[in-house]
């Protein structure tokens, strides 16, 4: 079989994968298509020829197989391994650049040889559905963390989304629950910070008509909200040591009580929760409790900073400005290209899209410059401020002593702006992995007793979407 275009008249191969709903191809040791079903062609290949044609060439456009272009091969890891190899790639598609969920499956001759592989795709999509806006990202952090929900999605595990404010969390939230066979179900939000005891227990839990004054009539919580649905917990970090234990009750035993009620009601949600906290500190410094952490973080998920993306930050900044300037479009000047991918975003990508929309109003023409962008110098110090880039100086004060967390979360803050969100560079020469210097950095920017100027932190409105 050393002509790959003969399998076409192969009786029954095209007509076998149709029988496949999802884009699905037959394709040889060598790399190239020998069939493909109806759904394929639709979705991925339009009205181009196919067989014979390797797939790493149709799906990426490269000249050599995946691995040889820094890329994954299921191909490769199927023939090492002889097992099913699932993996996230981005693929050319009728559509442009799409994520797709690709699973190879090995298809051996009677020898047991492995002669041929099924290839089958569903691409990854996030609705733009009212409450969120589809995620977009195509680098190397993005895709492997898509990729981490796209694991959870279908089971039923809680789910804990880490990262710096404005990553998307919420986001990942809401995608996690549309690709879950909870979709149909509701999803529903809980805002954790802020609420005092008594509120937190009569918004989850609901409560009896007479529980309190002023309680006239039964009201469902969100607990009952999210019946069969999904129940996110953004910044369950904030939830103060006396509320943690109710809803560690909650999520133990599925069950809960309305406020002046004595009859317990079956829950029936899956958990989500996000944080820009670290938790795991907060287990340690004794205010978040282990077994509440342990409850909620079966499989955590660290959502990249927009540093940690920089091959994102451009095309991320051109959809935010096609959904902002709707009625009178515009556009980024290459300068203003080469300077967004420069800039640090501490607040991520709700700071890129503030910063956007501010240009979109200064600019009176149709492309957006540089100095749409650039914040004036005394609005520069307050927002650097409101990121806690302290200054440091290491010799004055030295009759003082600093509890060295304190000195360390300082040292990074102010040598990480030096970098200019070089991370991988910071990293090596600071002997750490870029994921603890990835964590580092968050918890000094979340840790109010480290920096004076903390307490100036924005958080950020929750109505922005
Ligand atoms: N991948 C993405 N593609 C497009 N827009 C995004 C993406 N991720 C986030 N956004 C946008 O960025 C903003 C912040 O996202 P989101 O509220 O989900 O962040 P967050 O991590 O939950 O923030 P916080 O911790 O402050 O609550 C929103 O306007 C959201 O629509």
């Amino acid at each position: 079989m050393s002509d790959p275009r003969s399998y076409s008249s192969l009786p029954g191969i095209s007509s076998l994968l149709d029988a496949i709903s999802a884009p699905a191809i037959l394709m040889d040791r060598d790399y190239r298509i020998c069939a493909a079903n109806r759904a394929y062609r639709e979705h991925f290949s339009g009205n181009e020829a196919l067989l014979g044609r390797h797939c790493y060439e149709v799906s990426h456009g490269y000249q050599v197989p995946c691995d040889q272009a820094g890329e994954t091969c299921p191909l490769q890891g199927c023939l090492r391994t002889g097992q099913r190899q699932r993996i996230l790639h981005i693929h050319n598609t009728c559509q442009g650049k799409e994520h797709v969920d690709v699973e190879l499956s090995p298809v051996r001759n009677d020898d047991g040889q492995i002669e041929f592989f099924v290839e089958i795709m569903a691409p990854v999509r996030t609705p733009d559905t009212p409450g969120s806006r589809p995620m977009l990202g195509f680098s190397q952090a993005y895709t492997e963390m898509l990729a981490m929900l796209g694991r959870a999605a279908p089971s039923d595990i809680s789910v804990l989304l880490l990262g710096e404010s404005g990553t998307g969390k919420e986001l990942a939230a809401r995608h996690i629950h549309q690709h879950s066979a909870r979709a149909n179900k509701p999803f529903v939000t809980v805002e954790c910070s802020g609420l005092t005891e008594s509120l937190f227990e009569s918004e989850l839990f609901g409560h009896e008509k007479g529980a309190f004054t002023g309680a006239t009539q039964r009201k469902p919580g969100l607990v009952e909200a999210a019946r069969g649905g999904t129940l996110f917990l953004d910044e369950v970090g904030d939830i103060p040591l006396a509320m943690q234990v109710k809803l560690l009750r909650l999520i133990e035993t599925g069950s809960y009580r309305l406020v002046g009620s004595v009859t317990p009601q079956q829950a029936d949600f899956r958990l989500v929760c996000a944080t820009h906290r670290q938790l795991t500190q907060m287990v340690e410094a004794g205010t978040f409790r282990q077994d509440l952490y342990y409850r909620i973080s079966p499989f955590p998920i660290l959502l990249p900073s927009l540093a940690e993306r920089r091959a994102d930050i451009v095309p991320l900044a051109r959809r935010l400005l096609q959904q902002l300037s709707q009625d009178r479009p515009r556009v980024l000047s290459a300068a203003s290209c080469d300077w967004l991918e420069q800039q640090q975003f501490p607040g991520n990508i709700r700071e890129l899209r503030n910063r956007l929309e501010r240009a979109t109003i200064l600019c009176d023409d149709r492309e957006i410059e540089p100095r749409h962008l650039t914040l004036p110098n005394s609005l520069r110090t307050t927002a650097q401020a409101s990121h806690n880039i302290q200054p440091v100086n290491l010799t004055t004060g030295i009759d003082q002593a600093m509890p060295l967390d304190q000195l360390e979360a300082r040292y990074l803050l102010a040598i990480a702006h030096q970098f200019g969100g070089d991370n991988a560079r910071l990293a090596k020469q600071l002997g750490i992995s870029e994921r603890t210097l990835y964590r580092k950095l968050a918890n000094a920017r979340s840790n109010p007793q480290d920096s004076p100027d903390a307490a100036t932190a924005d958080k950020p409105s929750s109505a922005e979407h």
